[in-house]
C-alpha cells in the first residue's frame, strides 16, 4: 500500500496536469519534426505532453463505476499508470544535459514495456466486472466511452514514446536510417504493399485452421496522379494491424459459408482508391455478411469480452468472445482522422472500409480530452 503522502502529492499533480488540454499533432507535424530532429526539444515537449496526456486519462479512470475501479486487473493497469506518470512528472525541473537525455530516454523504454499488456489486461478487468456483477446498459455505455477514449489515448502516447526513442534512443543515435523512415512513420507509405503483407499473413492462418483460404483481387485507383502508385504519409503498422484484422475476419465469414462447397470458395476483393481528400482501403467478401442489427455488436467491448471459445466449438463463427480486434482497428483509423466502417449484407457478404486523410497536415492526432463534458457522461452514466 502507498503511503498516504506519496498519494496526497500524486493526486495533487494529477489536478494539476489534467487542467491542461493535449496537444494533437498532425503526421506533418511528427515528420517536420523528425527532420529536424532536435532531442533537446522532443526532450522539454514530452515531459510536459505525456504526464498531460496520462492525467488526462487518469482522470477518467477515476470517474468509471467502482464496480470496474476494484477489479484487480483494473487497478492492476492504474498502479501502471500511476507509477509512469511518476516516473515521467521526476524530469519536470531536471536539467536537460546529455545524462538527463539518456535517462529520459530508458524512462520512455520503461514506460512503454511496463504498459505492453495493459489491452489484454483492461479485457481481463472487463471480464471480471462481467463475472462478478450483473452489467446494466448504463455500465456497459459507461465502459464503450472510456475504453474507447482510453485506447485511443494509449495509441497516442505509444506514438509520441516510438517517435522520440526512434529518432534518439541510444541503439540509433548517429546510425544511418536506410528505410528513410521518420521515426514509425514512412513518408512514402506503399499501400499496396501493406495489403499484400497482410493479406500472404491472414491467409496463412486461414489456411492452417481451413486448409484453404480465398484468394486476393486487388485494384488500385489513382484518381489524382492516374496510373502513378499510391503513396501515403502514414504509420504502416497501424495501417498493418488494421488491414490484418480485416483480412482475418473476412476470410473466417466466406471460409464458414462456403467452406463444404466443392466450388472453391469467392476471392476477396479489395480497392485501394486514392481520391482528393480521402484514400481508402474497400475490402468486399462473400462471406454471408451479418445481419445489421448484429454488427453494432462487433465493435463493442462488453460483447467481445468472454472466455476464448475451446478448439472444439469455434467450428461456428460466432459474434463474441473474441479480441478487442475490430474496435481497435477503428481506433487506430480514427486516431489520425480517419476512420473504419462496416456495411454488411445480410445473406451475402461485407465490405469493410478504411478511410485515411490524404493530405498529412490534415491528418491530426484525434485526442480524448478530460474536462466537464466527458466527466458529465460518467456521472449521468453510473
Ligand atoms: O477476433 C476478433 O476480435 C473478431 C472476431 C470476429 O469474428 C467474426 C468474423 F471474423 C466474421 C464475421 C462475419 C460474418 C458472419 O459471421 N456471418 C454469420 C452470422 C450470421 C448471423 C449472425 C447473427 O444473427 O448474429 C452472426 C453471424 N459475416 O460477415 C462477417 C465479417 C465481419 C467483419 Cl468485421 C469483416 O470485416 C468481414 C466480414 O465478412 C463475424 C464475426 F463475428
Amino acid at each position: 500500500m502507498r503511503p498516504t503522502r506519496y498519494l496526497c502529492s500524486l493526486t495533487k499533480m494529477l489536478d494539476f496536469y489534467s487542467q491542461f488540454n493535449p496537444s494533437p499533432l498532425s503526421i506533418k507535424q511528427f515528420m517536420d519534426f523528425g527532420y529536424q530532429a532536435c532531442e533537446r526539444k522532443s526532450y522539454t515537449f514530452l515531459r510536459k505532453e505525456l504526464p498531460v496526456r496520462l492525467a488526462n486519462i487518469m482522470k477518467e479512470i477515476a470517474l468509471l463505476p467502482e464496480n470496474l475501479t476494484r477489479m484487480p486487473s483494473v487497478v492492476l493497469v492504474t498502479d501502471w499508470y500511476a507509477r509512469s506518470f511518476d516516473d515521467i512528472i521526476a524530469f519536470e525541473k531536471s536539467d536537460v544535459s546529455a545524462g538527463t537525455l539518456d535517462r529520459f530516454c530508458e524512462t520512455l523504454v520503461r514506460v512503454r514495456n511496463r504498459h505492453s499488456d495493459v489491452v489484454q489486461t483492461m479485457a481481463q478487468g472487463v471480464m471480471e466486472l462481467k463475472e462478478s456483477h450483473s452489467v446494466d446498459q448504463q455500465t456497459d455505455n459507461s465502459i464503450q466511452y472510456f475504453l474507447d477514449r482510453f485506447y485511443m489515448s494509449r495509441i497516442s502516447i505509444r506514438m509520441l514514446i516510438n517517435q522520440h526513442t526512434l529518432l534518439f534512443g541510444s541503439d540509433v543515435k548517429g546510425s544511418e536510417n536506410p528505410t528513410g523512415h521518420i521515426g514509425c512513420i514512412d513518408p512514402q507509405c506503399d499501400l499496396i504493399g501493406v495489403v499484400k503483407d497482410a493479406y500472404e499473413n491472414a491467409r496463412f492462418i486461414c489456411d492452417q485452421y481451413y486448409l484453404s483460404s480465398p484468394e486476393l483481387r486487388l485494384k488500385e485507383i489513382n484518381d489524382v496522379e492516374h496510373g502513378a502508385p499510391i503513396r501515403i504519409v502514414y504509420v504502416p503498422s497501424h495501417l498493418y494491424h488494421m488491414l490484418f484484422e480485416l483480412f482475418k475476419n473476412a476470410m473466417r465469414a466466406v471460409m464458414e459459408h462456403h467452406g463444404d462447397s466443392e466450388d472453391g470458395v469467392p476471392p476477396v476483393e479489395v480497392v485501394v482508391c486514392r481520391g482528393k481528400e480521402d484514400i481508402c482501403v474497400k475490402m468486399s467478401d462473400r462471406g454471408g455478411g451479418i445481419p445489421r442489427s448484429s454488427t453494432d455488436m462487433l465493435f463493442h467491448y462488453m460483447y467481445s469480452t468472454a472466455p476464448q471459445p475451446s478448439k472444439s466449438d469455434s467450428h461456428t463463427v460466432p459474434l463474441a468472445g473474441y479480441g478487442y480486434g475490430l474496435p481497435i482497428s477503428r481506433l487506430y483509423a480514427r486516431y489520425f482522422h480517419g476512420d473504419l466502417t462496416l456495411m454488411s449484407c445480410d445473406g451475402f457478404g461485407t465490405d469493410a472500409m478504411i478511410y485515411m486523410k490524404a493530405l498529412s497536415n490534415e491528418a491530426n492526432e484525434l485526442l480524448p480530452v478530460f474536462n466537464k463534458a466527458s466527466s458529465k457522461f460518467y456521472r449521468t452514466a453510473i
